[in-house]
């Protein structure tokens, strides 16, 4: 399922994909991740100072808080140097450490903020530019949605680990140890009570805590349940009435009903518990450590083990601290957890291998001119992802430069395929092809397909103007090159009837033109490509003999002067063709002249030709 790509912040979109194990070897594929943090290690590292600074601020705060009410209590503080504070000065001091602690928050998250919008961004660019070079096969065996959520969600999660995660772990880490030693420094006795009731119970909510949002999960899974019997029923009532089954459905729908309520009905009683757990458990804590702290105070000054109330009252603060960091690092760890999985799934992208496209000239042949000059030999073919049927076997043909050449046979034959093959979309199971004498797989990939154009059978356009539609044919193409090439595709005259112009948009996929403007344009666009080798899908959809005549004209135009692999479906098209190749089974079946095939008795090619002739 395609997820919204347009929420960055990453919070539960992942939380249905599966989530690692946090170990050495997880760690380490994971934090290859932080490749992309290098280039920012400057700000990365003034960040991570920021953060220690406003972390150390936040926790001598309890302690200076808790001078503040010894002094208050008659307990003088004496600095190093001798000099005693008063009331206000260290209710100054303790202003100024929040003022600090602000400045540095601050600039954290600045720092971090920057570090990790331009990694994500990195990231998005890395992921994207190995998207458009992975090879077809890749997109027929991943579905779009699940890699477009990649490069959103996944990468949302990175960016908010990058932006706070990270820095809170830090910050908790810090806080738990910090807070830890402060407390053994004004009470050992008291710490050690503190340690053994009061984080224990901390954990023990955190656990509860889970278990909650797991029922809670249960129950919303149940309820999109029922909801797509819901849907499904109703998009298909005819059936559920044609079948008479609207008590079957009822019955179903009930079913789920009350399963929704069973585990709606168990989450709840949790939720009671972990309302009366808290009350009474954390209270009741806070309440022992209370307890044992004032019967310190109480013991006379002097006594081994009395604590003034400032440093009682600093001690529950930092108790509280740590509470909250011990429920807060169990929050972590799933965030981590997540982000650990989001970023083993990037990489397994980035490691994926490319098609060999944008190669240095040493290691493919770059020709400067291609003929057009095509030999197929003994070519056999399976599709990747469908390895157990051979869809071509001992193709062998060979189109001299200039020639044209037409495929024909039922559909489902494999014609598109012998003529996808020369643009090397997938590695062939036998023989070769060439182009002007050199093997395909000589060539660098992206010199060769410069050299090869492609009018396909349903032409998508892009979402832009008519203008950004043929110019992608030669990025950088002048206005009047523009021109010319609409003017030579019959697409000029509607394109000027229209009162933007070259400027008209054409909507998502083209869909404000007609089947035949659309494809006028994609002529145009080819024409401006200018390359030597064609293949034309014809299209199977009829356009209207006028819109026909238009494209033809448009087509006949285009493959002027090129060698053009035709793939033909109406027969009327191709009788001006050099050669005829008539496929069937994945095999060639027949080869000639359009008049030596039709004379054929029996032929398959003189067989088709009668129908189309008696369907005509
Ligand atoms: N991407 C693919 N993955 C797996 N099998 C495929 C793929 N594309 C086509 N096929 C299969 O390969 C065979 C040949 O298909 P191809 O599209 O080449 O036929 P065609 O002769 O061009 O048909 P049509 O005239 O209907 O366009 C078919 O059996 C088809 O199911």
């Amino acid at each position: 399922m395609a997820r919204s790509g347009l929420n960055t912040s990453g919070s539960d979109l992942t939380a249905d994909l599966p989530k690692p194990k946090i170990n050495k070897a997880s760690l380490q594929r994971s934090l290859r991740i932080f490749r992309f943090v290098l280039p920012y290690r400057g700000k990365f590292t003034v960040g991570m100072g920021l953060l220690v600074l406003s972390s150390l601020s936040t926790i001598s705060f309890p302690w200076i808080a808790g001078k503040l009410v010894n002094v208050a209590t008659g307990e003088p503080l004496r600095l190093p140097g001798g000099l005693e504070l008063d009331i206000n000065r260290v209710a100054l001091g303790l202003f100024l450490v929040t003022v600090l602690q602000g400045i540095f928050s601050f600039g954290r998250i600045w720092f971090f903020t920057q570090v990790s919008e331009f990694t994500v961004r990195d990231i998005r660019e890395a992921l994207y530019a190995k998207f458009v070079q992975l090879p077809i096969p890749y997109f027929e065996q991943n579905r779009v949605g699940a890699i477009t959520s990649r490069i959103t969600s996944d990468v949302a999660q990175i960016q908010d680990s990058f932006s706070l995660t990270l820095a809170e772990l830090f910050r908790q880490v810090f806080t738990l140890v910090g807070g830890i030693a402060f407390i053994v420094a004004v009470s050992w006795k008291l710490s050690l009570f503190m340690l053994l009731t009061f984080p224990p119970i901390v954990l023990a909510a955190g656990l509860f805590g889970r278990k909650i949002r797991t029922l809670a999960r249960t129950v919303q899974q149940e309820l999109a349940h029922t909801n797509t019997i819901v849907e499904e029923t109703l998009q298909s009532i005819n059936s559920v009435k044609a079948f008479t089954n609207e008590q079957f459905e009822v019955r179903r729908y009930n079913a789920s009903l009350n399963k929704v309520v069973r585990a709606a009905l168990q989450s709840n009683l949790f939720r009671g518990g972990f309302v009366s757990f808290v009350i009474i458990g954390l209270f009741g804590g806070i309440i022992l450590v209370l307890w044992r702290g004032a019967t310190l105070v109480h013991l006379p000054k002097g006594t081994p083990g009395h604590l003034e109330v400032g440093d009682l009252t600093s001690f529950i603060i930092y108790t509280a601290f740590i509470g909250a960091s011990v429920a807060g690092l169990g929050e972590l760890y799933g965030k981590v957890q997540s982000t650990l999985g989001a970023s083993e799934r990037i990489l397994e992208i980035l490691d994926e291998t490319p098609e060999p496209t944008h190669q240095q000239p040493a290691l493919g042949l770059v020709p400067a001119q291609v003929l057009g000059d095509i030999r197929y030999e003994h070519v056999a073919f399976r599709y990747p992802t469908r390895p157990d049927v051979a869809v071509l076997q001992d193709i062998d043909f060979h189109i001299a430069a200039g020639e044209k050449i037409a495929l024909v046979g039922p559909s489902g034959a494999g014609k598109s395929t012998i003529a996808g093959l020369l643009m090397q979309f997938y590695p062939l199971s036998g023989g070769r092809i060439l182009v002007d004498g050199h093997d395909v797989a000589d060539y660098d990939l992206t010199a060769l397909r410069a050299h090869i154009g492609i009018v396909p059978q349903e032409t998508l356009l892009f979402g832009g103007t008519i203008r950004e539609n043929i110019a992608y044919g030669k990025p950088g193409a002048s206005d009047a090159e523009i021109v010319e090439a609409a003017r030579r595709a019959n697409a000029w005259q509607f394109i000027q009837n229209f009162p933007e112009g070259l400027d008209t948009l054409v909507g998502d996929r083209g869909i404000k033109l007609s089947g035949g403007q659309r494809q006028r344009v994609a002529i145009a666009r080819a024409i401006l490509k200018n390359p030597a080798i064609l293949i034309l899908d014809e299209a199977t959809s009829s356009l209207d003999s006028e819109s026909e005549k238009l494209v033809q004209g448009a087509l006949d135009e285009l493959m002027q002067h090129r060698t053009s692999l035709i793939i033909a479906h109406r027969l009327s098209t191709i009788r001006k063709v050099d050669k005829i190749l008539v496929i069937d089974g994945g095999r060639i079946v027949e080869a000639g002249s359009h008049e030596e095939l039709s004379e054929r008795e029996g032929g398959l090619y003189a067989n088709l030709l009668r129908l189309q002739f008696e369907l005509a």
